[in-house]
């Protein structure tokens, strides 16, 4: 056995943990061709990397099947229900920072607050005949905000990707995602809610709170945690 370090295995969060991890004296990189998803670790004996795609890494910590893993806040809150019980967080580290925030169009003039959004909902339905959709990939996160903030009247659609086109394409009214510097939002013609920040999110090393460890895997997660000093 050893213990399981689960990593994103592109994009954004890939090289800022490789560097987060190697600036605390554990080297983590591919261990073979750019393409090749396996991964190798010098510093310390007994962990394994595995290279995962940051929105599957949520489920298997909760499965157990990697000890310590690295993703979004965001993506841990929207897949784990009650994501407290699965995953302990040992460190938030710095980068991967955006925030889910709700966006009607710009020219929504008379829409600049969640209760602004309630009344223009109602209207769009007496007019439409159909409930203003959202479109969103963050399910349960903008159905549990939504809730908390007296919005009833909208359907969610399912995007899993371009969510800010969904508006010039019409198939939604409105849209739920992840923004940074606010470029797409602005380039999409869309504006973020006075009130609408859903959840701030940033990239954070997690802890597995039911896997399975044999008594020599638990003093390397013990020396590893104290390596990267989030013990
Ligand atoms: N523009 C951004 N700036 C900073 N972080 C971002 C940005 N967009 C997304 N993120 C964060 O990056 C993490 C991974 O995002 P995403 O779900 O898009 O995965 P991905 O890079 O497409 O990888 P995969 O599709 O393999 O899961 C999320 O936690 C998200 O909050
Ligand atoms: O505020 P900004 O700095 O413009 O960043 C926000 C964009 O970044 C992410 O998209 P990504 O590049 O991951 O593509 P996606 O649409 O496929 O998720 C996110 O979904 C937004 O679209």
């Amino acid at each position: 056995m050893s213990v399981k370090l689960g990593v994103p295995s592109k994009g954004r969060l890939m090289e800022k943990t490789f560097d987060w991890f190697g600036a605390r004296g554990i080297t983590l990189g591919r261990a073979g061709s750019e393409r090749e998803y396996a991964g190798q670790v010098d510093g310390i004996d007994g962990v394994e990397l595995i290279l995962l795609s940051a929105g599957e890494i949520p489920r298997e910590l909760a499965a157990g099947r990697i000890h310590l893993g690295v993703t979004g806040t965001d993506l841990v809150q929207e897949k784990l229900s009650g994501w407290n019980s699965c995953v302990e967080v040992m460190a938030e580290m710095g980068f991967g920072q955006a925030d889910l925030v709700l966006a009607v169009p710009s020219a929504w003039v008379d829409v600049g607050t969640l209760d602004d959004l309630d009344a223009a909902a109602a209207a769009f339905r007496q007019v439409h005949g159909f409930r203003l959709r959202i479109a969103t990939k963050y399910h349960r996160l903008v159905r549990e905000f939504l809730r908390d903030n007296g919005v009833a009247d909208y359907a969610l659609i399912d995007s899993q990707g371009a969510t800010e086109g969904t508006v010039k394409n019409e198939t939604a009214e409105a849209i739920a995602d992840i923004t940074s510097t606010g470029d797409t939002l602005r380039a999409n013609h869309l504006k973020m809610l006075d009130d609408g920040l859903i959840l701030r999110s940033q990239a954070t090393l997690f802890r597995a709170r039911r896997a399975e460890l044999s008594n020599a895997d638990r003093s390397v997660l013990a020396q590893l945690l104290r390596q990267l000093e989030v013990d």
